[in-house]
């Protein structure tokens, strides 16, 4: 009889260990699959039904010009993704991911009959140049349904999401989630989003000051920073990274706007990053900023600046490495190799 006290960190690391390949040799793999194990509390974790959330969802900051486009590419955007021509759709389905695109609060009404999951919290946010982009209700509200999204691939058997964004203007949230969340200068948190040339970003670093100084000396909670500078889209996948944590699943973690919601949503609960996979490093200067927050490693880092989830969809297929070499590879002694010293 075996009376060895369970460690279930030793096991994992052991399982990891005795494998048939040199100790370390499949470097972040083995960081993945040790963390999944972990999460999942088993020697034989499991992803199953992976999907990704679209979270989208207009600013009224957007009509400052501190994006390359007009602010109707969200709403368009979005019917592209219902039509599947989308990145996101293209990756989701060649890695077998089932994809929802979520309303949480774009700048049109859309008709009834797609599968838009409406959860629409208004056309848009304000002008957080002028005033908070949105009430306290409105934040809350947007957490509470970005939750709830989570609870419904929950209840159909899915236990690792994805959240992705689509937001004419959203990198200005992010920047500023990010200044003021990591105390960080302005400027140190702005890049060029959909493709901003020189004038334009020095223009974007000038309008994203002006909200910093607006947003004033008020106390740097997530819910009150998330208010004045955030997004309906920004909120609810907020909302949904900590219900995912919550509910035990596997979180992968997109871009630049991704991980500022899930920066927002750290605050709240600081325990959601163990269920965490960085899945890339955006483009987007301000990303470097939040990775350190999390002492993140990445997976990919191909300079995509894309959002949509795309990250999630392409670096999919590791973390699914990952738990595959964890579960059916041989280890030493079942295999009859011969170990090192
Ligand atoms: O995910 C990223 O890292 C990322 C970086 C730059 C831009 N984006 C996407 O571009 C849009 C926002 O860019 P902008 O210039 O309008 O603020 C929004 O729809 C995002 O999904 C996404
Ligand atoms: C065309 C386009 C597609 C996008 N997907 C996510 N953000 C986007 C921004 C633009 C402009």
């Amino acid at each position: 009889m075996n009376l060895q006290p369970f460690n279930l960190d030793e096991d994992i690391q052991k399982k990891i260990d005795t494998k048939t390949k040199p100790l370390g040799a499949l470097g972040d793999l083995e960081s993945i699959a040790f963390k999944i194990a972990k999460l999942q509390n088993s020697l034989m974790p499991r992803l199953l039904n992976p999907s990704i959330l679209v979270f989208a969802g207009d600013h009224g900051l957007a009509k400052t010009g501190v994006s390359a486009f007009p602010q109707d590419v969200t709403w368009q955007m979005v019917l592209n993704f219902l039509n599947k021509g989308a990145a996101i759709n293209v990756f989701a389905q060649q890695n077998d991911i089932e994809l929802k695109i979520i309303d949480a609060g774009v700048n049109f009404i859309f008709s009834k009959e797609n599968e838009l999951i409406d959860q629409k919290i208004g056309l848009g946010t304000k002008n957080c140049l002028e005033e908070d982009a949105m009430t306290e209700q409105e934040c809350l509200e947007a957490i509470e349904k970005g939750k709830e999204s989570v609870r419904l691939i929950d209840r159909e058997g899915s236990n690792v999401v994805g959240c992705g964004e689509m937001g004419i203007g959203n990198t200005s949230s992010a920047s500023l989630l990010v200044s003021l969340l990591c105390k960080a200068d302005i400027e140190e948190c702005v890049g060029r989003g959909t493709g901003l040339n020189d004038e334009q970003l020095e223009n974007k670093v000038k309008i994203l000051s002006q909200v910093i100084k607006r947003f004033g000396d008020r106390e740097r909670t997530p819910v009150e920073v998330l208010k004045a500078v955030g997004g309906f889209e920004i909120a609810q996948m907020a909302g949904a990274f900590l219900e995912a944590a919550e509910l035990g699943m596997v979180i992968l973690v997109d871009g630049f706007i991704a991980s500022s919601a899930f920066l927002v949503a750290g605050m709240i609960n600081p325990k959601i990053s163990e269920n965490a996979v960085f899945c890339h490093k955006s483009h987007e200067k301000g990303h470097a900023l939040i990775l350190n927050h999390f002492k993140a490693k990445p997976i990919l880092d191909m300079n995509l600046r894309l959002g949509e989830g795309t990250g999630c969809a392409l670096a999919y297929p590791i973390v699914k490495s990952a738990v595959a070499f964890f579960n059916d590879m041989a280890s030493f002694e079942s295999a009859n190799v011969s170990s090192g010293n």
